[in-house]
């Protein structure tokens, strides 16, 4: 019979020489009729850096979930150092040092990032918790975020959605005497800009050479190519490739997980003079780019995180909302304004489309039904029916649903706020084909992005420095030297 694991002793060194950290079995999780994982064996060594790929729905949140306590697997056995789990959950992961960062963020918005600390600190108590929790929290951002700037006694609702996401990465890493031996990071970047992103990594890797492991989950695969040590492949609940990181190709890791990427450069398009601007937007601010976008035209907002792009997307959305041009809006923050979280794929994915769904004064379920089911086949969401609750999908599939809503309506400008969250390499492909193919037909979209490759996809982009979009880009001019130099202050501006 197994023994059940008894904290948490540090075991010997000869013992952890014999054993990985980590060590699964022919692990499998069922819900319901949908099985999520099938017989995984997956190991991690202590100050080891894995990388989890896969398609949207592939399991790799369901699998790191059952690591982190906080789903139960139906199957297989779990071993931590070689000793046998039984009994597992988020508080016994905690106290044996594994620690995760969730793709959803768990952080409670109504408490300060101090109290959101307290809450997995349950030993700062007494006189002067907060200002201690203040502390510890402060010194986590410090070191893996220096100049954050986040007041940790700010209520965490007040908090950019990049904030927020370091405010749940720095928590992983406070200690109060317990170890922390394994960061499971869930898309962690998905929401930091460039500067950000560049500074978790090092983290990482510093951690690891204290002694840390890592296992980083991203559909971001050059940052595993950049700091893992080995990427494990999951396809469809299973693992169906390891591999060493070294000499191993971004072109070779997507094939793993079964796309072909297609060509990164930018296809010479024979793009027609864009006509009269649908959207025209100008603020008071000296030296500030009026914003103008035409039928047919894809334009992107470039630059460092955090300059004003997204304020602008929403300046323009809400002027034009209600106006007579239709519009819609992709959010990126798909948990705080995107979701709606008791309803199923088709409600989520045909409330935009209400008006247009009406016959006769009622709204059509048949027509409600196709339109729902012809978009989620479009961007291939996987999920067992349309009826599905769109809180049992994967983050990246409840995403697809977001855009698929946007997609599905009469909206002639589409604004896309930093909207790829989360998604797959194959999926993203798809929908940056849709919104090209969308555009020809003659609808506008208005793009936020923080992937820098993608602004490729784009006809013009501002490029945003302190609040203002100070540089027009257009066509073959869109490429990442000069949408750096420009975000830095140098530029046609
Ligand atoms: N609570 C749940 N109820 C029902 N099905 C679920 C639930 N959670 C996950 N699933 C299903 O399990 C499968 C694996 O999901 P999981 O979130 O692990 O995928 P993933 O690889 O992390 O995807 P992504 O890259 O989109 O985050 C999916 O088909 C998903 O719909």
């Amino acid at each position: 019979m197994n023994k059940v694991l008894e904290p948490a002793r540090p075991p010997s060194q000869a013992h952890c020489a014999a054993h990985p950290l980590v060590g699964m079995r022919g692990v499998g999780k069922s819900y319901g009729p949908v099985r999520a994982l099938e017989a995984v064996d997956f190991d991690l060594a202590s100050n080891e850096i894995v990388g989890l790929v896969g398609h949207n729905g592939a399991g790799k949140s369901t699998l790191m979930n059952i690591l982190a306590g906080v789903v139960q697997r139906t199957d297989g056995d779990f071993m931590l150092e070689g000793t046998p789990v039984a009994r597992w959950s988020a508080a016994e992961a905690h106290r044996h040092g594994i620690r995760c960062v969730f793709q959803e963020l768990s952080l409670c918005a109504n408490l300060s990032p101090a109290e959101n600390t307290r809450i997995v600190h349950r030993g700062l108590r007494g006189l002067g918790w907060k200002k201690r929790a203040g502390a510890l929290i402060t010194a986590a951002l410090d070191r893996i975020f220096p100049g954050h700037g986040i007041d940790p006694h700010l209520v965490v609702s007040n908090l950019s959605i990049a904030e927020r996401q370091m405010v749940e990465i720095a928590r992983a890493y406070t200690s109060t005497n317990e170890p922390i031996r394994c960061v499971i990071l869930d898309e962690p970047t998905s929401a930091l800009g460039h500067t950000a992103t560049e500074q978790l990594l090092a983290h990482i890797r510093r951690a690891a050479s204290d002694g840390i492991a890592s296992i980083l989950i991203t559909h971001r695969l050059n940052e595993i190519l950049a700091v893992c040590n080995r990427a494990v492949v999951m396809v469809d609940g299973g693992i169906v490739a390891v591999r060493s990181t070294k000499g191993l190709s971004r072109s070779e890791l997507v094939e793993l997980t079964g796309h072909v990427e297609a060509p990164r450069d930018r296809q010479k398009k024979d793009r027609s003079t864009p006509g009269r601007p649908i959207v025209d937007h100008r603020t008071e601010l000296a030296q500030d780019k009026v914003v103008l976008a035409a039928p047919g035209e894809i334009v992107g907002f470039a630059g460092l995180d955090g300059h004003g792009q997204r304020e602008r997307l929403r300046d323009i959305y809400k002027t034009m909302k209600g106006g007579q041009t239709p519009v819609a809006y992709v959010a990126g923050d798909r948990g705080t304004e995107g979701v709606f979280g008791l309803w199923s794929i088709a409600d989520n994915l045909t409330i935009r489309s209400l008006k247009t769904l009406r016959r006769g004064g009622l709204i059509s379920d048949e027509a409600s039904r196709t339109l729902a089911s012809t978009w989620a086949k479009k961007l291939q969401v996987k999920a067992p029916s349309i009826d599905t609750p769109i809180l049992s999908l994967s983050g990246g599939n409840q995403q697809k649903v977001l855009f698929a809503r946007a997609l599905a309506s009469d909206a002639a400008v589409v604004f896309l706020d930093d909207p790829m969250r989360g998604v797959d390499v194959g999926t993203k492909q798809e929908v940056y084909r849709l919104i090209r193919s969308e555009a020809e037909k003659g609808r506008c979209f208005v793009w936020y992005t923080t992937e820098l490759e993608e602004l490729t996809n784009c006809d013009r982009i501002y490029v945003f420095r302190e609040g203002r979009a100070v540089v027009e880009l257009a066509d073959e001019a869109i490429e990442t030297g000069r949408i750096l130099e420009a975000s830095f202050g140098g530029g046609n501006g």
